[in-house]
């Protein structure tokens, strides 16, 4: 099937300079050649010297003999093709993408594909093991909710309204433990289980259930204040929650066989049971009405919620039954810890202060309350790590510890939980956090230089499948800039010399978006492949020739929260309809940093692309991110990216998720017991897929595409500034791995002209233009970061939980510590540097902390 794209590709005239300077020296070494062009350039004057730059590739010249079709193609003459046709089309019989590529005449050839670092023997090969079956998924056996304990009401509305009719292994877990009220006074309570395992009604239904009972009281309004709070790390998540819980308060009075016809009209049993969010996305002002109105369930980010519990005299929390701390670890990583406190401080003192008034009389509550009842704390977490451990011994009571990974489910009876507070530790020494067992999980060792080129043809190759329609897939990459970068780029690169020249002159530098908002001026929309405004992605999403029938969005904490949520429910609605309409997107890709990768439940994620792997959170944040696709049984697979000096990263993370950080004996026996593999896939194998054609054609494509985005780089001193930004907030993120993964991750073993290519620079920006600006830009950057900062706040709603600003914070804190701790003497200590460095490491680690401004 073709794609309908022939895109048209114009090389840059030479000028007769350059003509000059290519035609004085054919043939013969390379150096020779790079003489007889820098004489060339001398004669010529400057001008033509700086046109020529533009065209040359930084690299150094191929080691490796040219073939015969790139001599011949270099030995064209000048005023032969200019142009060449591309057509990207889908190769129906393999149901894989593929790009046509006629011959290139008269080109530079990019050195794409040379001086390359060797990439070892893949090691997986004939040692893969077959995908386990689906260990989040809802159970297969006799478990009912009914059994569980379950309203009637509540399980009729699960499964007519929401499709949900068996649990799952941690919601058979958790909910009789949380239900039974009969056993004594209810007990505080941890949750831990795999990603997308159901968590949030584990924690959700036993609340309303809970609560319904009061619906038959008189009195009961809204006004009766704010009954269950659920805290989450993030305003997504949040709201998340918070959409889960309109589902499920959408509960009628009288079960379904008792109904009217028009069910419709029955009355609500939740009418009182209002939900509120509180994240800092509206003022202050109107999140105060609402609270004074009353919201009996409360979902909300840490800041906000603290500072109403401080500031917000109507905020009615005096009786609250409930407090769920949800991704508790994520919590503690974005430092949370004081403002949970602050929380607990803040609910026991308006409690305390409630029942005086009640006892004093100066109440006007009704009588009748259950004042006896304490406050029942619910955390979840992924892991039992020693700072959740620490958050549970300061916000639990003698808790019960609920587990429901995969090894578990099989171990622990229906009821089977844990009791007392030391066994929190022990069950932290002994757990495990585990990707689902369908997930596939693979890798591809790629060079710095193929790295664009191979995010793009696995991509293509991911969304040409058979089941292409309403594919899926996210990308993490490692900063905001990189999302920004890439997000332009893949928006921005038409291949087509033509509509290039007529986006340039539509578009001044700018036009677009500063702070990730559209420009949805009717001038942009005549740009072929430019960002499509609202009409056609029906919301943010950027197109891409590259990726045809996608929309592309992205996601990290710098954007307003409107257009994060707006990415992210474009992201999750495309295609829009069963039946399309022509042109509109039938498949999604969301780039985003790892703000995407806790608790974010987006539908039929099929596939995750780790382009850049965690600088946080080791192998527990590999697990999370993975944990965006494979939910509730279904399949997915999950693609890391590496470097050929990362390699080692496979067998470290396979480890740290097996546990076995033992002996050799305990190693392997946790590998027997707990096999965890990730699938070597070669690069070759990517590129030819995602590329197309026959035998090593997929290289000359590779190479057109590559071409393609540093043109766009270069056209354009804004994408320039964009491209040059991300190199370096790369650069400094890639800084901040943790020095236990240094030996893995060091900003050493990174060739810097081989990752500018991987953000199409032709070089790398240099120390001195990360260094001291000059005085009027000084001005300007200031003014851009007090802006910034402004925006943030004024983003977050003044709220402190600005991920993004704790998360840059810590970053610059690890390079400042990774500055000192890898100098020894005054002189920096080589940690090994690859064969194929040519850069010194110390140069790279001073780009990097010159960076930081
Ligand atoms: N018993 C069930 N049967 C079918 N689907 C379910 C069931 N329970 C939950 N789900 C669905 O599974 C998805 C994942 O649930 P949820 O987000 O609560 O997972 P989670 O364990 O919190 O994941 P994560 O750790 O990634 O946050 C949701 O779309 C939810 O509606």
């Amino acid at each position: 099937m073709d794609d309908g794209l022939v895109l048209n590709l114009a090389l840059d005239e030479p000028t007769s300079a350059g003509r000059q300077a290519s035609r004085a020296k054919k043939g013969g070494r390379w150096t020779e050649r790079a003489a007889a062009k820098r004489v060339a350039k001398r004669k010529a004057g400057p001008e033509a010297s700086a046109t020529q730059t533009d065209r040359e590739t930084t690299e150094r010249p191929a080691k490796r003999p040219r073939t015969s079709a790139q001599e011949k193609d270099s030995r064209a003459p000048p005023s032969a093709k200019r142009s060449r046709d591309v057509e990207l089309a889908e190769d129906e019989d393999e149901g894989r993408a593929t790009v046509r590529v006629p011959r290139i005449q008269n080109q530079i050839i990019s050195s794409l594909f040379t001086s390359n670092p060797k990439v070892g023997p893949l090691e997986t090969q004939g040692r893969t093991r077959p995908l386990g079956r689906p260990s989040n998924a809802p159970l297969a056996d006799s478990s009912t909710f009914s059994g569980l304990g379950l309203d009637p009401l509540i399980i009729a509305h699960l499964s007519s309204k929401m499709n949900i009719l068996k649990p799952t292994s941690i919601q058979r877990a958790a909910l009789p433990a949380l239900l039974d009220t009969d056993d004594g006074p209810p007990r505080d309570v941890f949750i831990q289980s795999q990603t997308g395992s159901g968590k949030t009604l584990s924690f959700l239904l036993p609340i309303i259930q809970d609560l319904l009972p009061l619906s038959s009281l008189s009195y009961i309004d809204r006004s009766v204040g704010t009954l269950a709070i659920i805290i989450a790390p993030t305003r997504e998540l949040a709201k998340q929650i918070s959409d889960v819980l309109e589902a499920l308060l959408n509960l009628r009075l009288r079960p379904s066989d008792e109904l009217p016809d028009d069910t419709d009209s029955a009355p609500r049993l939740t009418r009182w049971l209002v939900s509120g969010l509180l994240t800092g996305g509206s003022t202050r002002t109107h999140e105060k009405a609402r609270l004074r109105k009353g919201v009996p369930i409360l979902v909300s980010t840490p800041g906000r919620l603290l500072d109403h519990l401080q500031n917000t005299s109507s905020f009615n929390v005096g009786k609250c039954r409930w407090l769920v701390l949800d991704e508790a670890d994520r919590l503690m990583e974005l430092g949370f810890e004081e403002s949970i406190q602050g929380i607990l401080r803040g609910l026991d003192g308006r409690r305390k202060l409630a029942l005086q008034a009640v006892q004093e009389g100066k109440s006007s509550e009704v009588g009748g309350w259950d004042w006896e009842r304490q406050r029942r704390t619910i955390l979840c977490s992924a892991t039992i790590r020693e700072d959740v451990q620490k958050l549970a011994g300061t916000t639990l009571k003698d808790p019960i510890i609920i587990k429901a990974t995969e090894a578990d489910t099989d171990l622990l009876s229906p009821s089977d939980t844990t009791r007392g507070g030391d066994s929190l530790a022990t069950a932290g020494r002994t757990q495990q956090f585990t990707p689902p067992s369908q997930l596939s999980q693979k890798y591809v060792v790629v060079p710095l230089k193929l790295r664009l080129v191979t995010l793009v043809a696995l991509l293509r190759s991911l969304l040409s499948s058979r089941s292409k329609r309403g594919m899926k897939v996210i990308v993490f990459l490692s900063c905001t800039d990189s999302v920004d970068f890439h997000w332009h780029l893949l928006g921005g690169t038409s291949m087509d010399a033509g509509a290039d020249a007529a986006a340039d002159a539509s578009s001044p530098s700018g036009a677009e978006d500063s702070e990730g908002d559209i420009d949805s001026d009717a001038s942009t929309a005549h740009r072929p492949h430019q960002i499509q405004t609202k009409s056609s992605a029906g919301n943010f999403g950027a197109r891409s020739p590259l990726l045809p029938d996608t929309s592309i969005f992205r996601l990290h904490g710098s954007l307003p929260l409107q257009t994060r949520l707006a990415s992210l429910r474009g992201f999750s609605s495309v295609p829009s309809s069963k039946q399309p309409k022509a042109n509109s997107p039938t498949s999604s890709v969301l780039l985003c940093t790892s703000v995407a990768s806790r608790g974010l439940d987006l539908p039929l994620v099929r596939a995750v692309i780790q382009y850049d792997l965690p600088t946080e959170g080791g192998a527990t944040e590999y697990v999370h991110r993975v944990g965006r696709t494979a939910r509730v049984g279904k399949g997915g697979e999950a693609w890391s990216i590496i470097e050929p000096s990362e390699v080692e990263w496979v067998k470290w993370v396979e480890g740290k998720m097996r546990g076995d950080e033992g002996t050799a004996t305990e190693r392997k026996d946790a590998e027997e017991r707990s096999p965890v593999q990730l699938q070597a896939v070669a690069v070759e194998t990517v590129l030819r897929n995602g590329f197309g054609g026959k035998g090593s054609e997929y290289e000359e494509r590779a190479t057109d595409v590559q071409l393609s985005f540093e043109r766009w780089v270069l056209k354009d001193k804004r994408n320039a500034d964009f491209a040059r930004k991300a190199f370096r907030s790369h650069m400094r993120a890639y800084a901040t791995h943790p020095s236990n993964e240094k030996h893995i991750f060091h900003i050493r073993h990174l060739h810097l002209g081989h990752l500018a290519k991987a953000f199409a620079l032709r070089e790398a920006p240099t120390a001195a233009t990360a260094g001291p600006k000059a005085p009027g830009k000084r001005k300007l950057s200031k003014q851009k970061s007090g802006a910034s900062v402004t925006q943030k706040k004024k983003a977050f709603g003044g709220d402190e939980d600005t991920d993004v600003a704790v998360a840059e914070r810590r970053m610059e804190k690890a390079v400042r510590d990774q500055g000192r701790l890898t100098k020894k003497g005054g002189k920096m200590v080589s940690s090994g540097v690859a064969e194929f460095q040519v850069a010194g490491g110390y140069d790279l680690e001073r780009l990097a902390q010159g960076m930081r401004t």
